[in-house]
């Protein structure tokens, strides 16, 4: 379905981000992005979509070379696929139907969308889209009077409203809190099972990757250091991905009364429970033009 062949990227500034990334993804499968800051987990997907212009190799969409497309060809291509962000790309003004039937505009043109005008048929479509992803009664809703778990199922709703045949997730959960994080992994889940659609989740939780992701591929200096089921990421390739570190201790909860055991012992748990850091940042995925 997706496949890339020896993609390499540097950047102008010198710095090499991508090394000969040899990656097949069939359809419907969920895989998840992980690694380092640094490790080049954005401009992966950036180079998928285009965002960024990979130095080498080959980008292949079904039969379409991506890596070849400019113009209206590349427009017609990144509407097979379909972008979920960090920070949801919303606009705040505008009601949660608006803000799906956006994910129409590829299609409708520039004027017909500016005057809000959508076919009859894309409307219904957001319609079932909504109550599919949970929301059917907030339709009239602002944007910005939704909490950050429902602006990201209009955010789902509005990339499959496009008809994608990929999509292309950017740190889904990192503004979420853990229960509302699992929801909407869960969701896209099983969104991509039922609609055969294959998906990229650039993801700094290890533990929410295992759970919810088919295949796991583990990046570290632009390249592919681990390709695996999530049940092989051990605690020996999460060092290899991340570098050394505890992966199977956690400190035992801090006892007041007992000044001795804090910090002093810990307990084993399993690789599962290691989780990366987590940290917010900027939307890079819908930011700006090809680099
Ligand atoms: N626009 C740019 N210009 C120059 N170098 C860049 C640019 N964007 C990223 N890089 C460099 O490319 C490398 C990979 O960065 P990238 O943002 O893809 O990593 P990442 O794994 O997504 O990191 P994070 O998890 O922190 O978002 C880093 O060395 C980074 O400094």
């Amino acid at each position: 379905m997706l496949t890339l062949t020896g993609v390499g990227k540097r950047y102008p500034t010198g710095d090499r981000a991508l090394t000969d990334i040899q990656l097949s993804l069939p359809k419907g499968q969920v895989m998840a992005l992980i690694g380092p800051s640094g490790a080049g987990k954005s401009t992966l997907i950036r180079c998928v979509n285009r965002l960024v212009e990979p130095t080498q190799g080959s980008i292949r969409l079904e039969d379409v070379e991506l890596t070849k497309l400019s113009g209206s060809r590349l427009r017609h291509a990144r509407r097979s696929m379909g972008m979920i962000f960090q920070e949801y790309a919303l606009v705040d003004r505008l009601s949660v139907m608006e803000n799906v039937l956006s994910g129409q505009l590829g299609y409708v043109g520039f004027w017909r969308s500016f005057l809000r005008r959508y076919p009859q048929e894309a409307v219904a479509e957001a319609f079932r889209l909504l109550e599919r992803v949970g929301l059917p009664h907030a339709i009239d809703k602002r944007a910005d009077a939704l909490s950050g778990g429902q602006r990201q199922r209009v955010g789902i709703a509005r990339a499959l409203l496009q008809s994608p045949k990929l999509l292309l997730v950017d740190e889904p959960t990192a503004s979420l809190d853990p229960k509302t994080s699992r929801q909407i992994m869960r969701l896209i889940r099983e969104l991509c099972a039922e609609r055969e659609l294959a998906a990229i989740i650039n993801i700094h939780d290890v533990a929410l990757a295992q759970q919810f992701a088919d295949r796991i591929v583990g990046l570290r200096a632009g390249e592919i250091v681990f390709d695996g089921k999530p049940s092989d990421l051990t605690s020996e390739m999460l060092t290899t991905i991340y570098g050394e570190e505890d992966w199977d201790t956690t400190p035992e909860p801090a006892d007041d009364d007992d000044e001795e055991s804090s910090g002093a012992t810990s307990h084993v748990t399993s690789p599962q429970a290691a989780t990366a850091p987590h940290a917010p940042r900027q939307n890079r995925l819908a930011s700006g033009g090809a680099q």
